[in-house]
């Protein structure tokens, strides 16, 4: 099967995408093409693979598929990419416009110049503090703040936070140090998220500036991830390290994204998207429509 398609990336966590407004693909062979195509030694090498759908709620939709073929239901960085790329390829006309997820619609808007995107802010909706909506198994507390949380005998300190898609966010004292490699597999596949979780450590550096790193479900460590930025913000304002309201750089792996908890509710999110490379995979498999 030869499939067109364009790999980008924001801030170095990077899909492969494919346009199934003219490449439908069969519902079946999903998971297995994000793990092929995800495969950097027989495939093309990425964090996932992402589907730019029709919709029937927006103009556009998005699908993504981590490297382990599993969905995820949103991806900050994925959304910002989707919305260069429908943008760029006149699927859209204005600036703004929605996109739907299987985490709801969401609101794009995208900063061009010359009808090139360099940029792009991306309202994520409001995060979900309830347990039940992480999902997260445990006591009857309703929020999950600063919870004693015990894996592999080390205690650490959970705020749990849903951006569509389910964070554990621990604050750390350096970021360089955060047990990433040694934890982030125990707790993404931790029995208390009947979902599994993404693995975010933040380390605070002033009330509007943090670092951050990710062990991303499904994926492994990514050079970025956006809608975990975004969860570890909202982590920051549950435990007094930030203020709502105020604009937070967060410096990931990849480069930095703005992020802004508001007061009426949602999370926006600002930063670049780039397109590295546009075209065919060849794959050896059967059943593409
Ligand atoms: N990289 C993404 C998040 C990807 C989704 C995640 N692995 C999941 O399974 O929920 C981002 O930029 O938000």
């Amino acid at each position: 099967m030869e499939i067109p398609f364009t790999k980008m990336h924001g801030l170095g966590n990077n899909y492969i995408y494919i346009n199934v407004f003219d490449y439908p693909i069969e519902e079946a062979l999903l998971p297995e093409l994000a793990k092929d195509v995800s495969n950097v030694h027989t495939g093309i090498g990425s964090d996932g693979l992402i589907l730019i759908t029709p919709s029937e709620r927006a103009p556009v939709g998005m699908r993504m598929f981590n490297k382990d073929g599993s969905e995820g239901k949103t991806c900050g960085n994925g959304l910002r990419c989707v919305a260069k790329y429908v943008y760029e390829h006149q699927l859209v006309s204005d600036t703004t416009f929605s996109v739907e997820t299987r985490a709801g619609v969401v609101q794009a808007e995208v900063q061009e110049k010359k009808g090139k995107v360099h940029s792009v802010t991306i309202d994520m909706g409001k995060p979900l503090l309830h347990r039940k909506d992480i999902p997260m198994k445990g006591s009857e507390t309703d929020k999950v703040v600063n919870e004693p949380f015990l894996v592999d005998e080390t205690e650490l300190r959970l705020t749990a936070v849903s951006m569509g898609n389910p964070h554990a966010v621990f604050f750390v004292d350096q970021i360089e140090k955060a047990p990433l490699y040694e934890l982030g597999p125990a707790i993404t596949g931790d029995h208390r998220f009947p979902e599994g979780v993404n693995v975010d450590f933040a380390e605070i550096i002033q009330s509007n500036e943090m670092n951050f790193r990710v062990w991303e479900r499904g994926s492994g460590v990514t050079q970025a991830c956006g809608s975990g930025a975004c969860a570890a913000v909202v982590a920051a304002v549950l435990n007094g390290f930030s203020e709502r309201g105020q604009e937070v750089c967060v410096h990931l792996t990849g480069g930095d994204l703005w992020i802004t908890w508001e007061h009426d509710g949602p999370v926006r999110m600002r930063g670049p998207a780039e397109t590295t490379a546009i075209g065919t995979y060849y794959w050896n498999k059967t059943g593409i429509i």
